[in-house]
């Protein structure tokens, strides 16, 4: 079984599998206002959606059942609703007032950050010889990499204070091509790690230490060195100043923590009134998401119709297309955001749901995913929903490219619902001079079922503010989804046993111990043991 029993939305799904989203403008002509929706500079146009009036009271009212708006109201209070984990996620508080123990707290590191940034830019900060850092390199992976990696890659339009580049795997090959062409000189390194245990990021920091220690020749690096951690004495037992550390908190979940001092390689790309910028931008989707009612209230949407598709239509997967080639980091953002905090088989109880939770997520950047895969959306056998998201201005695009991105965007969403009927595609195979017969034999090729449901998210151009409330709408409609599924979508333990396992799996392969685990695992050890005889892990 995949959906939530009892609301009468089973039932819609087998009435709706018979329509067809043309009808539904055909039938109303109001239909693409009354299924728009704004809020913080974003337009949500959810009416190529594979739903009607009846099927989005449903689910309303399956909202209103697990008591979204409670729900909702002990998120951005404070709320202990990681139960797993015990404490809340209070990542709103780093851009909102409230609740007010966390802002607070939120505002001395935001002051610190301002600060310190502004010494870098200014220069009054500089590295060992006395130069000042034109590039940072943050090292970090998971929530400590993909949010600043995405935001600094969307807004790579805006005036930049420092080069950025950002290393996360521990496949040497990723830190050796970012050092390669780097001064270590003018180079900052920012360790971002809430943990700071993450063999992966401990390892990428050391390299970069030996690299700058080789370079520096005995002075000081102090100065290169930032951290950003919840375990503050952990970074300064690694060797950096303890005012160059900077706190964040257990209430900060790591895939919700670009807000947080994970962020400052956004204040160092771009400066602090940026940063600021973007938190602004996600505290006006935070006030329209707490106050909105239900039933125009964009991450509610958002959410109840991927549970809509997910739960009642079965799709497994979601495709995430931005149509702005500055966002084409997001589907990978997104992918930890939303399959991280609800890839999950239990309730808050400990029960086994019995209902599918998280859909796999994924997805390419337009116009190059038509090139690829969008072949399988229009005529493969899945039914998958697409995020369309469209800023509509491009301020450094050329003459011309803005008004084709756009037009390619619109023409897929439109293609995915209108398909191409067999009549059509038989009279095109004549078109191109095939005989009747052939026409008739291969129209089917050529036919496209349509009724593909998408969502067409639009701005009027990416600008901090607008990436800020579309990052927040996300956040929210993750929270959404993990209410309806009742699951808890702040922790991550599915993640753990890989990591003890790799210690042991290290251990055996430099020969430290004898440890046996399976067949196919030992012989792959004993094939690497073979290539590194004098491995020391
Ligand atoms: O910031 P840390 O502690 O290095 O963790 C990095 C990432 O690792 C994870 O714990 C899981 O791999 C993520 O949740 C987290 O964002």
């Amino acid at each position: 079984m995949t959906g939530i029993d009892g609301n009468g939305l089973e039932s819609e799904a087998i009435r709706l599998k018979e329509a067809k989203i043309s009808e539904f403008f055909l039938r109303d002509s109001e239909r693409a206002s009354r299924f728009t929706f704004q809020a913080a500079g974003l337009i949500l146009d959810l009416s190529k959606n594979m739903v009607d009036d009846s099927v989005m009271g449903k689910l309303i009212a399956l909202a209103k059942c697990r008591n979204m708006s409670q729900r909702i109201e002990a998120l951005l209070s404070g709320e202990r609703v990681n139960s797993t984990e015990r404490r809340a996620a209070a990542h709103t508080a780093l851009r909102l007032d409230q609740p007010a123990e966390y802002a607070a707290l939120a505002r001395t590191i935001q002051d610190r950050i301002s600060t310190y940034v502004a010494c870098i830019h200014s220069g009054a900060v500089r590295g060992f010889s006395g130069k000042p850092f034109t590039r940072v390199i943050n090292i970090g992976i998971g929530g400590s990499d993909l949010g600043p990696k995405m935001v600094c890659s969307a807004l790579d339009h805006c005036e930049h204070k420092l080069e950025t580049r950002f290393v996360s795997n521990v496949d040497g090959s990723d830190i050796a091509s970012a050092l390669a062409d780097s001064d270590p000189e003018s180079t900052l390194f920012v360790l971002a790690s809430k943990t700071f245990t993450t063999q992966e990021t401990l390892r990428n920091a050391q390299t970069a230490r030996l690299w700058l220690q080789a370079a520096a020749d005995g002075a000081d690096i102090a100065s290169h060195f930032v951290a950003v951690t919840a375990v503050p004495e952990r970074a300064e037992a690694f060797g950096v100043a303890a005012d160059q550390i900077f706190p964040m908190w257990d209430w900060v979940g790591g895939r919700y923590s670009l807000w947080s001092a994970i962020g400052i390689s956004i204040a160092l790309a771009f400066g602090g009134e940026v940063f600021a910028a973007l938190r602004n931008g996600a505290a006006e989707m935070d006030r329209h998401f707490a106050q909105a009612p239900l039933s125009e209230n964009l991450p509610v949407l958002m959410g109840l119709l991927g549970c809509w598709y997910r739960n009642y239509l079965k799709a497994q997967t979601q495709a995430i297309i931005p149509y702005a080639h500055n966002l084409r980091l997001l589907p990978a953002y997104l992918q930890q955001l939303e399959m991280e905090s609800n890839g999950k088989s239990v309730t808050r109880d400990g029960e086994a749901v019995p209902y599918t939770t998280a859909p796999v997520i994924w997805g390419e950047s337009g116009t190059n995913g038509q090139h690829s895969f969008h072949q399988l959306l229009h005529q493969g056998t899945d039914l998958i929903p697409v995020d369309f998201i469209l800023p509509l201005k491009n301020p450094v695009a050329p003459d011309g490219h803005q008004p084709l991105l756009v037009a390619n965007c619109l023409a897929q969403s439109r293609a995915l619902m209108m398909g191409k009927s067999l009549e059509q595609a038989r009279i095109e195979f004549l078109k191109d001079g095939c005989s009747a017969s052939e026409a008739q034999s291969l129209a089917p090729a050529r036919a496209m079922p349509g009724n593909r449901p998408s969502t067409l998210l639009m701005m009027e151009a990416l600008t901090p503010e607008t990436l800020g409330a579309l990052i927040a709408l996300y956040e929210h409609k993750v929270y959404v989804q993990s209410v309806i599924w009742d699951i808890n979508a702040f922790d991550q333990w599915g993640v753990e046993l890989g990591k003890q396992l790799c210690g042991d799996v290290l251990q055996a392969m430099s020969g430290l111990a004898e440890i046996k685990f399976d067949g196919s695992t030992d012989n792959a050890i004993a094939r690497f043991r073979s290539m590194h005889p004098k491995c020391k892990c």
